[in-house]
């Protein structure tokens, strides 16, 4: 049984500072009913409480304290947000059940030195676990009939990494709906955890940071929604950071394609795996904030115009072996990347001239200087010179550059910058990247979106 007309409505911390996120998510979620929707409700931690209990967790000194601020935070913004006196005492004890299981968990990390990954996992889980009690609480305060439930209580089953756990899709479908459909058959808001799951024994596992958003685009897979939508504190994703560049604007309509790419690069601190589960539906992506007239739809068909961002990735490094010993012996990539690979370092990019004197593989910083020695010693026999160069990557997304007429009009653009090492574009593919000097990063970032905003306007 699937129930209809389904709206997945996510709120992240941004929103969520303090009493007045909670009242303003909850009347976004009476605006959705009045509209005749039937909304699931996913919640990240309070701003700022992830990063807070995983610091707790990695250096539990001073931990009392610490979790007592958070502690008078989820309680404040439970008094200024629930206004029923029955609901208030009501969710100042459940909230308070919560602390004491977390005061206890972290206890026991402290007492024996150490915290295992399921451990930590379980600890980081309870900002989004106090905040889905609040938003429940503030839902049923203003007449909205609201259960809790935690990511694996919700029936996400997860396995691996405690930290980035992978979805088991198939049961986690087959759960999802046994739980969700009949809350919202019966006109009950679920309010989910998001970021949170669980193994089938039912240990807490994590989805990886910012991942709240993919649960909400998991659940709206699940449940077939119509849409899911990702309220945040700017109205979409922007053509930029807005907190850096100023003329940054909202984009209308994201394919899919464009937006995964947008996420993996980190833009907007959306979960690389958000369009994921959406990518082969129908359900619709809109990222928006409350109130504004504003908002970003991602769907299967995108639209124009043809360049839509741009983004910088600071932490990356360019290591470059180069030698004469590289030309026309087969295997020497396979060779210089497997090195790589034994060390365990993530290769980013890859680039290689036709003549094969050279091949710079792009890496994040920390792992760089590993690398370049690591490629001396294994392969000083074939390899002249390694290098490495810090760098940062400035991207433009946009599926026009699929078009070797805009890309290449963007590269010869790029080209003319000064500061710019090398660009890199594969054929087909709706992402350009220049690797450029780190401190003219946002120099650069400014001009290329200068170009990919003036398109706009002359379409
Ligand atoms: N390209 C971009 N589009 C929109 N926001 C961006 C972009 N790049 C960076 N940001 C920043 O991301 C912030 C929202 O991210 P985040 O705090 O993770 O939201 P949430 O907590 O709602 O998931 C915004 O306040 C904005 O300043
Ligand atoms: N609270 C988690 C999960 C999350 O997605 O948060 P947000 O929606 O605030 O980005 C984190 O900070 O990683």
């Amino acid at each position: 049984m699937t129930a209809h007309g389904v709206v997945v409505a996510k709120f992240g911390g941004s929103l969520l500072r303090d009493a007045s996120g909670y009242i303003t998510a909850a009347q976004e979620v009476a605006g959705l009913q009045q509209k005749g929707r039937r909304v699931v409700v996913v919640v990240s931690a309070m701003k700022g409480v992830t990063d807070e209990l995983i610091d707790i967790v990695e250096r539990p000194s001073g931990w009392e304290p610490r979790l007592r601020r958070i502690m008078e935070r989820y309680y404040s913004a439970a008094r200024g947000a629930v206004e029923s006196e029955r609901e208030l005492t009501n969710v100042l004890g459940e909230l308070s059940r919560l602390f004491d299981e977390l005061f206890k968990l972290v206890w026991a990390v402290k007492v024996i030195g150490e915290a295992t990954p399921n451990a930590r996992a379980a600890i980081v889980s309870f900002g989004e676990r106090l905040s889905a009690a609040l938003m429940a609480a503030v839902l049923r305060s203003n007449g909205i009939e609201s259960v809790w439930l935690g990511g694996r209580e919700a029936g996400i089953i997860a396995e691996g990494d405690p930290w980035e756990a992978t979805v088991d899709y198939s049961s986690s479908e087959e759960m999802v709906r046994e739980k969700l459909n009949p809350l919202i058959e019966r006109n009950v808001v679920p309010v989910v955890t998001g970021f949170v799951a669980g193994t089938r024994e039912g240990r807490t596992v994590l989805l990886g940071r910012g991942g709240s958003d993919y649960t909400a685009t998991l659940l709206g897979r699940f449940l077939q929604a119509d849409e899911v939508v990702l309220y945040t504190d700017v109205p979409g994703v922007m053509t930029a950071d807005p907190r850096k560049i100023r003329t940054a604007k909202v984009i209308e309509r994201l394919s899919f394609a464009e937006a995964m790419e947008l996420a993996l690069l980190g833009a907007k601190r959306m979960h690389p795996k958000t369009f994921e589960p959406v990518m082969d539906t129908d359900t619709r992506i809109k990222i928006t904030m409350p109130g504004a007239n504003q908002a970003t739809i991602v769907d299967n068909r995108g639209g124009p115009p043809p360049l839509k961002a741009v983004v910088v990735s600071d932490d990356i490094s360019l290591v470059t072996v180069t030698g004469g010993g590289l030309v026309g012996r087969i295997g020497t990539a396979a060779k210089v990347t497997g090195v790589a690979a034994k060390l365990g370092i993530n290769i980013l990019a890859i680039m290689q001239p036709i003549t094969e004197t050279r091949i710079s593989l792009v890496v994040r910083r920390r792992y760089a200087e590993k690398l370049a020695t690591a490629l001396s010693e294994e392969l000083g026999y074939i390899v002249s010179r390694v290098e490495v160069e810090e760098a940062s990557a400035v991207s433009v997304v946009g599926d026009g550059l699929r078009e070797p007429r805009i890309s290449s009009k963007l590269v010869e653009r790029a080209a003319g910058l000064g500061g710019v090492k090398s660009i890199l574009w594969a054929p087909g593919s709706p992402i350009l990247v220049t690797f450029v000097e780190p401190e003219e990063a946002w120099a650069i970032a400014e001009q290329l979106h200068e170009e990919v905003v003036s398109q706009w306007q002359t379409g």
